[in-house]
């Protein structure tokens, strides 16, 4: 199989995370929506803004759905199909869930990209959801002026144990398991600053599973009140929505952030994305960020794809638990607590 590099990054204007629609865009589209009342069964939906929808077939199991595609956001196309299937999944992690199944959504210009450009997507995609324990089942492929890939994944829970973005209780530790800046730094491939090798430390963390729950015994996975993934509305976006679900503020130590190392440097440098800009507006009424300086507020808005979980643990738990998920996610931090509901859903200290 070819590994060739076919600079996928240039075939389209934005890429991964950073191309999700806006998320004050999005709620005010889906608010429009007459959806019908909420299945007594459905215990998570998309009104909650969630990370994927919970359906309860009885007190052991729950059927956990999401899906998730995206543009280009790498140059290498087995790359791609693996960090289009660790952001695909990722959504399943968040809700505390296993995947067990997943079907492939393909946009492929048929007209000018080589077979085996698609071939070496799906083979990316087709390990990472082995590598997660999960079945590639099938898809559905469309040609399209510009290639696009995802997943739709389905996996389980027990309904009793979901994690879910609105269980943070005040005095929980807050722990998020990946560097930030894969906004940022992608951003450099795409104005070809930076080749991949300048970036390995991200698109590695990129492509690593969020599988954090594989980590923790049943005692850990117990003491995580709440949870989400960092994606493309940013630390910023993603926190402040778990803060409202949960009712709480959130203080974060913005020193403790984890970032990559070329992180600062090219924030610095301004490789920016709209969203850096829309993050800012999203969150802009709701967060507090008078204490920081303006590359830590880039830092915060700065859209993620296949970014970190953000748990809210037991404050009890929360040094063994970042010493366990260090095993597997190097970058693993305590990056602040959970305080009784305040003025601002955050605030960056
Ligand atoms: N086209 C759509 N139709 C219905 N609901 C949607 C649609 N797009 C998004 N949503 C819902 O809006 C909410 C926010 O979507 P978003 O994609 O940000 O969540 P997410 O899946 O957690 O994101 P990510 O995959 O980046 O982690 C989710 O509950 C999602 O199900
Ligand atoms: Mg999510």
């Amino acid at each position: 199989m070819s590994s060739e590099k076919i600079a996928l990054t240039q075939t389209v204007q934005k890429g991964g995370c950073a191309a999700k629609v806006a998320a004050s865009e999005l709620r005010r589209i889906l608010q429009q929506v007459k959806f019908p009342a909420a299945h007594p069964a459905l215990l998570v939906d998309g009104r909650l803004f969630d990370d994927a929808a919970i359906y309860k077939i009885n007190d052991e199991i729950a059927l956990v759905q999401t899906l998730d595609f995206f543009t280009p956001i790498v140059d290498t196309p087995k790359l791609f199909g693996e960090i289009a299937a660790a952001n695909a999944l990722s959504d399943v992690y968040a809700m505390g869930g296993k995947p067990l199944t997943a079907m492939g959504i393909l946009a492929f210009p048929l007209a000018t990209m080589a077979e085996h450009v698609i071939v070496d997507v799906l083979q990316g995609a087709s390990d990472k959801i082995a590598e997660a324990g999960a079945n590639f089942v099938g898809g559905h492929s469309i040609d399209d002026d510009t290639l696009k890939f995802g997943l739709s994944v389905t996996g389980f829970v027990n309904p009793g144990q979901a994690w879910t973005n609105a269980g943070a209780n005040a005095g929980d530790h807050l722990i998020l398991t990946k560097a930030l800046g894969t906004g940022t730094m992608t951003a450099t491939l795409k104005s070809q600053h930076f080749q991949e090798d300048d970036i390995m430390e991200a698109l590695h963390s990129m492509a690593t599973i969020n599988n954090a729950i594989d980590c923790m015994t049943q005692d850990l996975q117990a003491a995580v009140h709440a949870a989400t993934d960092i994606t493309g509305f940013g630390f910023s976006g993603h926190s402040m929505q778990l803060a409202n679900a949960s009712q709480v503020t959130l203080r974060i130590q913005t020193e403790k952030l984890p970032r990559f190392t070329k992180t600062f440097f090219c924030l610095e440098n301004s490789f920016l994305t709209k969203a850096h800009r829309t993050n800012s507006e999203y969150t802009a009424a709701n967060i507090d960020v008078s204490n920081l300086n303006n590359l830590y507020r880039l830092l915060i808005h700065d859209p993620q794809t296949s970014g970190g979980l953000l748990l809210s643990v037991s404050s009890e738990v929360s040094h063994s638990m970042v010493q366990v998920l260090r095993t597997r996610f190097k970058s693993a931090e305590i990056v602040g607590e959970v305080l009784p509901r305040q003025d601002k859903a955050v605030v960056f200290e």
